[in-house]
């Protein structure tokens, strides 16, 4: 796994590193040296635009530029002022290294200028704005990152695509559009969610220093990003000797006369990941409904009101089928009412390996008066339980109905606040977005995020039911929850990929993922189990 480290900390970093003996100033040169190294990887790179800003962002450029200079490329800098009036000592001095060294710079190009520059290159390194970007991209930077994406060349971004905040992921009015980004020390989260996903490209990381890989331990990664090999640990062991009750049966709970759909495809997920036996409980209502769409699912029907929403005698029945369950999923489709709010209360109490979604989530927010860090509680149990928010349901859980997260780190804040609120290892909070993270008292990871095709209505719906058929196929428990809701995250993400393939990357609807459940989860197992030996070889080898 990499560890992914707030922007404060990669600054806390930076000063141990110099503690340790690497100043900021050989950090610069490993930097600049790091970006130049991807563009003499880059095919046919030979003529090469380096646009530096005013901070140490634009001084890892001038190194790069004096390197590819060195490395005989074509190099043309381009700078808003003259290298000598640089205010940071650093930039100054790199700068007027590379000058020395016979750089030439085009200081403050107008847009047609710029251009000309721009026609003669092939490759642009982009080192205006780095970590220190904040606010509104301000002139002259606006103009020149728009000439840089119109410009048709490749572009290499240092350390962060311009116009980004590494940070939050959010992208300024202009943003440059890389093709790679040469990050430095280690990933931040702006960089994988959020506009980061569009804007970024490749990211190779330059950790600059051997003791870089300690001191991010060191400064608690707010996150870890997985590698596929990771998964080998968490991965349903396969046999032969299993009936459909051993493959793990699963109950889900949900739905109502308004949304008998979404039961329905959280049921069909939950078989299509491999469960031997889903069964699904619905109100009275749509029993009838649900059951024609499934002809492999038993269906049973659970009191309900005259809207077809379940009501509280239903929490017992529901309790009790749950102890004959190796995990049971509730909340899709359910809506939140006095009947709904007991059923999860009751098995909230019950020893069931739980995945809580949707309305599920909404009753909990309902019940614990939309600060489930105050009642820590309601989510003490012995057994997993497992919550899958979106932005929106997560905000409503932590007391923020009115600003749900908006960034991938408000997410993971948002998140541990639950988790270590609750303090035991058998919670995790799945926050779900264009990244999402997977968070319990002891880690935050971060599976590799699907495709757009994703967002559609259902596809939460699917993936809670893939999430409890995981957690019943592994006995309702497993030694890396975390990690293991990673794992069924990427398998979702996959099938989204799946499915882009076969119908068009618009044309996914909900029930196309479930389709291509099957088929993501023997690749993911398997290039998790191949990425494992090559990682043991390169071992043997090392
Ligand atoms: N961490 C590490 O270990 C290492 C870090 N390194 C590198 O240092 C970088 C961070 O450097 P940094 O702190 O100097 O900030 P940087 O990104 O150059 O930006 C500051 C400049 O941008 C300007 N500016 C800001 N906002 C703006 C806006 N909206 N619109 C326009 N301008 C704006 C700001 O102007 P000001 O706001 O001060 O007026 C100032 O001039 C980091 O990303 C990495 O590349 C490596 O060298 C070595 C290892
Ligand atoms: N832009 C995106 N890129 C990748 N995955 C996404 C994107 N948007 C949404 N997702 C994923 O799609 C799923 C949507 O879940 P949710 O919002 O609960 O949908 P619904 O409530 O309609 O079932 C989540 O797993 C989320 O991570
Ligand atoms: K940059």
């Amino acid at each position: 796994m990499q560890p992914v480290l707030n922007v404060e900390d990669i600054k806390r970093v930076e000063v141990e590193l110099t503690r340790v003996g690497v100043s900021v100033s050989e950090l610069m040169h490993r930097a600049g040296y790091a970006a130049a190294q991807e563009v003499l990887e880059l095919e046919g790179a030979k003529s090469v635009a380096v646009l530096c800003g005013m901070g140490n962002n634009g001084g890892d450029g001038w190194v790069a530029a004096e390197a590819l200079l060195a490395r005989g490329l074509k190099v043309q800098v381009v700078c808003p002022m003259d290298p000598d009036q640089i205010s940071g000592d650093l930039a100054r001095q790199v700068a007027q290294a590379a000058v020395k060294a016979g750089v030439p710079v085009t200081v403050g190009p107008s847009r047609d200028e710029l251009d000309e520059v721009l026609d003669e290159a092939d490759v642009v390194l982009d080192c205006m704005l780095g970590t220190g970007f904040h606010g509104e991209v301000r002139a002259p930077f606006d103009i020149w990152i728009e000439c840089v994406n119109a410009s048709g060349c490749r572009v290499v971004s240092v350390d962060v695509p311009s116009g980004l905040s590494a940070q939050t992921g959010q992208a300024g009015s202009a943003c440059v559009v890389a093709d790679l980004t040469v990050t430095m020390l280690a990933l931040k989260p702006g960089l994988l969610a959020d506009d980061g996903r569009d804007v970024c490209g490749a990211i190779v990381v330059a950790p600059l220093a051997e003791q870089t890989e300690r001191l991010c331990v060191e400064a608690d990664p707010v996150a870890w990003r997985t590698d596929l090999a990771d998964y080998r640990d968490v991965m349903v062991e396969t046999s032969a000797s299993v009936d459909k009750f051993t493959r793990g049966s699963v109950l889900v709970v949900g739905g109502s006369s308004r949304f008998p759909g979404a039961p329905i495809m959280a049921a069909r997920a939950a078989a299509r990941m491999g469960a031997g036996y889903v069964t699904l409980a619905v109100p009275q209502a749509i029993a009838a409904v649900c059951q024609t769409h499934l002809l492999e699912i038993p269906v049973v029907g659970l009191p309900c009101d005259v809207e077809g929403v379940l009501t509280a005698d239903a929490a017992e029945r529901v309790a009790k089928m749950a102890r004959s369950a190796s995990s049971v999923l509730v909340g899709p489709g359910m809506r939140v009412s006095g009947g709904t709010v007991a059923v999860v209360s009751a098995l909230l109490r019950s020893e069931a390996p739980l995945v809580i979604d949707a309305d599920g989530l909404n009753c909990l927010s309902r019940l614990t008066e939309g600060r489930l860090f105050d009642f820590p509680e309601f989510t003490r149990r012995d057994a997993p339980l497992i919550l899958t928010p979106h932005r929106g349901e997560l905000g409503r859980l932590s007391g923020r109905s009115e600003v749900p997260p908006t960034s991938l780190s408000e997410q993971l804040e948002c998140a541990r606040q639950i988790v270590w609120s609750d303090g035991g290892s058998e919670i995790v909070v799945v926050s779900k977005g264009s990244a999402t993270g997977c968070v319990s008292v002891d880690q935050a990871v971060l599976p590799k995020p699907g495709p757009a095709a994703l967002a559609t209505a259902g596809s939460g719906d699917v993936l809670s039911g893939m999430m409890a058929s995981y957690l019943a196929q592994v006995g309702g428990q497993s030694e890396n929850l975390p990690l293991m809701a990673a794992l069924v995250c990427e398998i979702h993400g996959y099938a989204g990929t799946v499915a882009a393939e076969r119908l068009g990357s618009r044309g996914v609807m909900a029930c196309d993922l479930i389709d291509s459940i099957g088929l993501a989860t023997d690749a993911i197992e398997e290039r998790a189990a191949l990425a494992g030996l090559e990682d043991a070889s390169e071992g043997q080898q090392a």
